[in-house]
């Protein structure tokens, strides 16, 4: 199905985050051929000999899928909790048996922002990950939101996609998104460019476009995006911004092709 792509050698590891405006439709409700998109490539990369740690949003839109006439709180953080509480094992169901019809197997690895703190906290995340990396497993990560609250919450989970491309000594970052980058304008406005290239020190913050999210519809937005991606670019690994959408756009990206926006040092 896929062309023989030339994938880089240099590439051995690599954090993918894909955020709730991928896997949604309009509708809000999650759909299962971009899930399976996604594995496919990650199974298409792992016969390869590189690995993927996913850092997959959705918990708390797919709860809200099954749940929202259900729910009688009005009390956001408590929708939040209880939806993603329900919405987190949907989820997995979809992953493990989209990882499934291509043999492999797949794990969840809930966090709070405490867990990479420096000391034991991180240590444990550090052996999880790697335990699960040396046994061919490959790892999917999302806040524990059903207890993530207050002082414990990422920005959202581009931050924990930072985090855990860090943790691990990933050697690329991918954020995927509903937009083929960073626009130097608004993104729907036919006169604005994807800005392919993005160095740690321009300042290319005057490009983010206010946003309105609904509830559930993930959190954070370009501004997450781009302050993450300079974060872990100046550690040296090259980010990329991308469409998640788009066909064959992971093994594109770590074939070199010119799409998305790349953030380096
Ligand atoms: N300059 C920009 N270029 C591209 N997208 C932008 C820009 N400014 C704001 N955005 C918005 O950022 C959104 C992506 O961020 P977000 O909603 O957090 O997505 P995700 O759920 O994938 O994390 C896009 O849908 C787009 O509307
Ligand atoms: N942890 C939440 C998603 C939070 C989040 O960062 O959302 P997004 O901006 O869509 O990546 C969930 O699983 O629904």
């Amino acid at each position: 199905m896929l062309e023989t792509p030339v994938l880089n050698a240099g590439i051995k590891r690599v954090v993918i985050k894909v955020g709730t405006q991928v896997i949604t439709n309009k509708d809000n409700r999650i759909v299962g051929k971009l899930l399976a998109k996604l594995v496919e490539q990650i199974a298409y990369l792992y016969e390869r000999g590189i690995t993927s740690v996913l850092v997959s949003s959705g918990s708390v839109i797919a709860g809200k899928e099954v749940m929202s006439r259900g729910l009688i709180t009005t009390d956001k953080i408590t929708r939040r909790q209880v939806f993603s509480a329900i919405g987190q094992p949907r989820m997995m169901r979809h992953y493990y048996n989209l990882f499934q019809d291509h043999g492999m197997r797949c794990a969840q690895v809930l966090a709070t922002k405490r867990d990479f703190d420096p000391g034991k906290h991180r240590d444990n995340m550090v052996n999880c990950y790697e335990g699960l990396l040396a046994e061919g497993v490959i790892p999917i990560a999302n806040e524990d939101d059903a207890v993530s609250l207050s002082m414990s919450t990422f920005t959202d989970n581009d931050e924990l996609a930072g985090l855990v491309a860090e943790l691990i000594d990933a050697d690329m970052l991918i954020l995927l998104t509903d937009t083929d980058g960073l626009y130097d304008g608004h993104p729907d406005k036919a006169d604005s460019r994807v800005i392919s290239h993005v160095q740690v020190d321009e300042p290319v913050e005057q490009y983010i476009q206010t946003s309105i999210k609904g509830e559930a519809e993930g959190r954070g937005g370009m501004e997450s995006k781009l302050r993450v991606a300079k974060k872990t670019a100046k550690l040296n690994i090259p980010t990329f911004i991308a469409n998640g959408k788009r066909d064959h756009v992971i093994i594109d990206l770590i074939c070199g092709k010119a799409i998305g926006t790349k953030i380096t040092s």
